[in-house]
């Protein structure tokens, strides 16, 4: 048991064992317990180092990056040219391309915990964190299995907590009729390399976002044949419009005019630079790009290649699934098509409803209610990183803000005990 009296006299750092049968420690955290060391959680990392401010960061996976070292392809390219995509205050090397491979953006990140001294805490899943109103402390509960013999419990006490756990900290995998008869191979895009293992065979992509678009074009540069479900819309974008990223002319028309006017352009530009999508079954969402980004979190696709493929027929674009059979799926228009496997390209979801036990600040999809850029600071020490809805850039926006807020209190608060601690310290001397 944790007296708060005894919390404001403890050193950084302070482990309790508990008595009990199986291993479990308490541990007291001087300043902010971060949770997911992907680039949120090593930006407000970084920021936080650079002001003299203690923390700990908490990953479930056994590494930095997860997300980019485990759960994507091997011929991924950022989709945002290289100045959107740069962590705060360490600059990409000059010799890195305008589009990142995941190579190279693993290997900065590398380097960029390396420059900060940043070492997680890894192994170690966060199940739950509640604000504990009576002490004004956050309590954190982990699991920690970097043991083989014996995964322990750990709970963390502290006055800020950092959620940095991600727009896409879980798969997606909707329910399907009949797919337990289905007999192939079936997997998620996270769990996809590259198409080698599908040369010749008949695939069924399910999904039209990015995901599915490039694993589609990936499938067809190893002679596999890919057929994309489009269930609903999809607002195809090409990545550049007259040399110029779209979503760097996008970021300088926002400057200048109201969001749906920006809207309005890209749909224009992309009709006249990509032609009329619709008629190979692309239908176009009634609501513009950024907008449905904003609201729904649903990004448009940048074109890298796929929609060349979807033109010759290289990719074959189908309806939404009715039900799977043997060796078949039917769709909606009664269609029987014959596959060999299944990719579900059906996206990903924020996991912090499972563990964060708070529900004024996220909503119940795991998002801040609050929409950018008021979205990383709650109640009470609490604060969201990287739910901005807009990818790395707004990933670094929010660190810089959490990581200045947190400093400027972490320091009050730690003058105002210093100065107790002397009072304290007076006393005792006149004591004797
Ligand atoms: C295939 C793909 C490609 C993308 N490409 C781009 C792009 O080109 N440009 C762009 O701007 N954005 C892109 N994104 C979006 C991308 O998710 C973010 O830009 C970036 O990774 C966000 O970083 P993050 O740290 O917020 O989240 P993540 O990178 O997801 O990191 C979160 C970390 O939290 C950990 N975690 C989760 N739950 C727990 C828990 N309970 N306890 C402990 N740890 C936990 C995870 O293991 C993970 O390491 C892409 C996303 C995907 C899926
Ligand atoms: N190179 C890059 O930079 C890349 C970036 N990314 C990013 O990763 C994030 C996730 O992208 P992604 O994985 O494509 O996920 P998305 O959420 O963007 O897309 C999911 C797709 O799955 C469809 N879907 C979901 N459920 C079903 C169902 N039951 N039946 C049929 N279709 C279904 C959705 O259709 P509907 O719209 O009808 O719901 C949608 O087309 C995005 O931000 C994306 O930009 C991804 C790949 C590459
Ligand atoms: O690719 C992603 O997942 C991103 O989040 C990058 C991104 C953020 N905002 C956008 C708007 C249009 C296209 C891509 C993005």
């Amino acid at each position: 048991m944790l007296h708060k009296a005894c919390l404001n006299t403890l050193p950084m750092v302070q482990t309790f064992d508990h008595n009990d049968f199986f291993s479990r420690r308490c541990i007291w955290v001087n300043g902010p317990v971060i949770v997911g060391a992907g680039p949120s959680g090593l930006a407000v990392a970084a920021g936080l180092k650079e002001q003299g401010v203690p923390f700990i960061i908490l990953e479930r996976a056994n590494c930095i990056a997860s997300l980019w070292k485990n759960r994507t392809y091997d011929r991924l390219k950022l989709h945002l040219p290289k100045q959107f995509c740069q962590l705060p205050n360490f600059p990409f090397p000059e010799d890195f391309p305008e589009y990142l491979n995941k190579y190279q953006f693993i290997s900065y990140l590398e380097s960029y915990a390396k420059n900060f001294g940043i070492n997680p805490q890894f192994n170690e899943t966060v199940q739950s964190a509640k604000y504990d109103e009576t002490f004004g402390l956050w309590r954190v509960k982990t699991i920690r299995t970097s043991s083989s013999f014996c995964p322990c419990e750990i709970e963390y006490i502290c006055r800020w907590l950092v959620v940095a756990t991600g727009e896409n900290a879980e798969k997606v995998v909707p329910e399907f009729e009949g797919l337990e008869e289905f007999g192939g191979h079936v997997m998620h895009t996270c769990d996809y390399k590259s198409g080698e293992a599908y040369r010749a065979k008949s695939v069924l992509v399910v999904g039209c976002g990015n995901s599915g678009m490039e694993v589609s074009l990936d499938l067809c540069n190893y002679k596999a044949s890919p057929s994309m479900v489009v269930r609903s819309s999809v607002h195809v974008l090409p990545r550049e419009v007259f040399g110029k990223s779209t979503f760097e002319v996008a970021a300088s028309l926002m400057k200048r005019m109201p969001l749906w006017m920006v809207d309005k352009i890209l749909v224009i530009l992309a009709c006249l630079l990509l032609g009329n999508v619709e008629k190979y079954g692309l239908k176009r969402p009634s609501t513009g790009p950024l907008q449905l980004k904003n609201t729904e979190g649903k990004t448009p696709v940048l074109d890298v290649g796929a929609l060349q493929k979807i033109r010759s027929g290289k990719i074959k674009v189908v309806p939404g699934i009715k039900r799977f059979s043997q060796g078949r799926v039917e769709l909606v228009n009664g269609n029987i098509l014959e596959i060999d496997s299944v990719i579900l390209a059906t996206g990903y979801r924020s996991n912090v409803p499972s563990w964060l036990k708070e529900n004024e600040f996220f909503s119940k999809d795991g998002i801040p209610r609050n929409p950018f850029p008021n979205g990383w600071k709650g109640n009470a020490g609490l604060y969201a990183v990287g739910f901005t809805r807009k990818g790395l850039s707004g990933a670094s926006l929010d660190a810089i803000s959490v990581s200045h807020d947190i400093a400027k209190s972490w320091k009050e608060e730690t003058k105002q005990k210093k100065k107790t601690m002397a009072a304290r310290h007076r006393r005792c001397i006149s004591h004797f």
